[in-house]
């Protein structure tokens, strides 16, 4: 198996070349792809510690080498939110970099999964779908939108809060990956049995998980939004993708394109295997309030999708 990171000289692709030389199964091949000269030096500097995951380094103009017999490619180049930035504040940068290196995956990998980091992800997914179909070689089994963070958020805070044992809470996350878009489903975190909350605690810890990214971006005081978390969420992401691709089924959210009951594209549960999606999970049981919440975020995120399908069409 061989997995790519576009980005890789980045505050996440850094972190998350070193989680994965750390991580990946032994044998994986890790090729590391960014604009930034020091990129090989990424590569030479993590080649050094003693793991069975083989790792190259590649900058300049082209990433094809690193995109060459590609499974799994996992994309956060771009620019990240400084203090007062929406996600949306992004894209005019970003939706750029991710049409123009997708364009490159599907020359030279088009069967890879794609994992995008890079935000706005409401609009970066629906570009990357986009630029895959023009190129005739989309497979919505295997884009994802990676809110992975989302999650791992919502672990923590619901554990920290409850009391709980941290590696056993568990939290569905859905929607998208921006603002009101990002919904916990508080009235299914379970720490093995069911974690009950107050409302007051469910309508702080909604806001509190929403607005983490912004926790971030304003604790780093314009040096940037998270990237040691996001390494940890994507690294996590990318072991379930490779599990799956060997046949060992593995349940992750991801913001995929579904059923299109509530959008095009929206983080659900899915069922990872050989093809990475192999079945869309039921988001289950929902309160009232996160059948509002739906109900809210829904303009917003096809606003966001929109934005995505247009910039590659017109
Ligand atoms: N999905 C999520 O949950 C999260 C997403 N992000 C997003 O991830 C992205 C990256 O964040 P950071 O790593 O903190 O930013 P960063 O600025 O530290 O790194 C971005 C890297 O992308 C590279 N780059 C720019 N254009 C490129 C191109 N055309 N080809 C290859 N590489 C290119 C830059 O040289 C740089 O090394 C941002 O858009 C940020 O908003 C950040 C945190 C969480
Ligand atoms: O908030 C940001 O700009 C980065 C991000 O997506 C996150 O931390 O969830």
């Amino acid at each position: 198996m061989k997995v790519t990171v576009l980005g890789a000289a980045g505050g996440i692709g850094q972190a998350l070349a070193l989680l994965l030389k750390l991580q990946l199964p032994a044998g994986t091949d890790l090729a590391l792809y960014d604009i930034a000269p020091v990129t090989p030096g990424v590569a030479v500097d993590i080649s050094h510690i003693p793991t069975a995951v083989k790792v190259i380094g590649v900058s300049g103009d082209d990433p094809s080498e690193a995109l060459k017999e590609a499974d799994l490619v996992l994309i956060s180049a771009g620019v990240a939110r400084k203090p007062g930035m929406d996600r949306s504040d992004l894209f005019n940068i970003n939706a750029g970099i991710v049409r123009n290196l997708v364009e490159k995956i599907a020359r030279v990998c088009p069967t890879a999964c794609i994992g995008i980091i890079t935000n706005p992800v409401n609009t970066t997914v629906a570009i990357a779908a986009e630029v895959l179909k023009k190129a005739g070689v989309y497979d919505k089994r295997k884009l994802f939108g990676v809110t992975a963070l989302d999650v791992l958020r919502s672990e923590t805070f619901v554990a920290e809060l409850k009391g709980k044992d941290v590696d056993k809470v568990k939290v569905p996350v859905i929607g998208g990956h921006s603002g009101v878009t990002i919904l916990p489903l508080l009235s299914q975190a379970t720490e093995e049995d069911k974690i009950n909350f107050s409302q007051e605690e469910i309508e702080k810890l909604t806001q509190r998980i929403q607005n983490a990214g912004t926790e971030v971006v304003e604790a780093k005081a314009g040096g940037g939004s998270a990237t040691l978390s996001m390494a940890q969420a994507a690294a996590r992401f990318a072991r379930s993708v490779l599990k799956g691709l060997n046949g060992e089924e593995t349940i992750e959210f991801a913001y995929v394109e579904g059923d299109g009951k509530y959008a095009r594209f929206f983080a659900q549960p899915v069922k990872l295997g050989i093809e990475g999606i192999k079945k869309l999970l039921d988001i289950g049981e929902l309160s009232d309030y996160e059948k509002n919440a739906i109900e809210a975020m829904l303009p917003t995120l096809r606003e966001d999708i929109e934005l995505g399908e247009k910039f590659v069409n017109s």
